[in-house]
């Protein structure tokens, strides 16, 4: 369905463990480059855990491990020896509770990219601009950019994290939930962004919303007690699943 040409994450028999606790069973599918994947599934089914191992945030903690393997544009990341802080770079993460630094909104912007790069004032100026611009922020903090980045409403905070993650130009985008702390129309604005941002990144997002899985992504995959049981074209997956669990999940009858 989607061959090794237009995929860029090629996750293969991937299990994962808290200590002892396997969360995540032979896990195996393809993320397609500049596509939207939606990870959906009743709460504590592991959506969280996939979504977090594309870029190993793991490794921050002692106790959990995964087999198998992540390959990004065809490289194994659990046994790369790539700085992880360069795999976060180019797989980048937006949590569910908007998380913008305590500092004005330029070095929200300003400040990744300052552990990256030197550049010049006037280019880092065009930077901060490209990056909320991308994210459809700019217009709304174009006049206040020394304002703190706490100061913004939750929708803006959102965007304002999206900006960040995209000012390091990522080539993935890992979307945790982005949405379930926001209002309706902050929520319609990040999905048209979602929509946009997929010219340029390949994007991966857990969601509780099923209509946003619908709305917003190209492939779906469901996810049911740490297995994956059924991937494919949101389309399909939402109009002929092909597997009882998935149609129950859909239809409203599980979790
Ligand atoms: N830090 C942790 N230590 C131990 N077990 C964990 C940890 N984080 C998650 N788990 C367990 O792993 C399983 C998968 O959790 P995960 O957060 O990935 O699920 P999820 O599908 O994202 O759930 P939700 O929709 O509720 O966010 C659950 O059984 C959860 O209890």
């Amino acid at each position: 369905m989607i061959n090794l040409e237009q995929t860029k994450i090629e996750v293969k028999n991937l299990n994962f463990y808290y200590g002892d606790f396997h969360a995540l069973k032979n896990i195996n599918l393809r993320i397609a480059r500049h596509k939207v994947t939606a990870f959906i599934g009743p709460s504590g089914c592991g959506k969280s855990t996939l979504l977090r191992s594309l870029n190993k945030m793991f490794a921050l903690y002692k106790q959990q491990h995964a087999t198998g393997e992540i390959n990004l544009d065809g490289e194994n990341l659990l046994t790369s020896q790539r700085d992880i802080a360069l795999i976060r770079a180019k797989v980048g993460m937006i949590f569910q509770k908007p998380t913008p630094f305590p500092m004005s909104i330029y070095d929200n912007i300003a400040f990744g990219i300052r552990l990256f790069e030197k550049l010049p004032k006037a280019e880092m100026n065009e930077r901060v601009e490209w990056a909320l611009s991308k994210a459809a922020l700019w217009h709304e903090v174009k006049d206040k950019l020394s304002q703190s980045g706490e100061s913004l409403s939750g929708g803006q905070q959102q965007r304002l994290c999206i900006a960040r993650g995209i000012a390091l130009k990522p080539e993935v985008l890992l979307l945790d939930e982005p949405c379930s702390a926001l209002d309706p129309i902050s929520t319609m604005k990040v999905e048209a962004l979602i929509d946009e941002l997929k010219q340029d990144y390949t994007v991966a997002m857990v969601t509780h919303n099923m209509q946003q899985a619908a709305r917003c992504s190209d492939y779906t995959a469901y996810m049911y007690l740490g297995e994956l049981v059924e991937f494919g074209d949101t389309q399909r997956i939402f109009n002929q699943p092909q597997c009882q669990r998935t149609a129950d999940y859909i239809q409203g009858r599980v979790g």
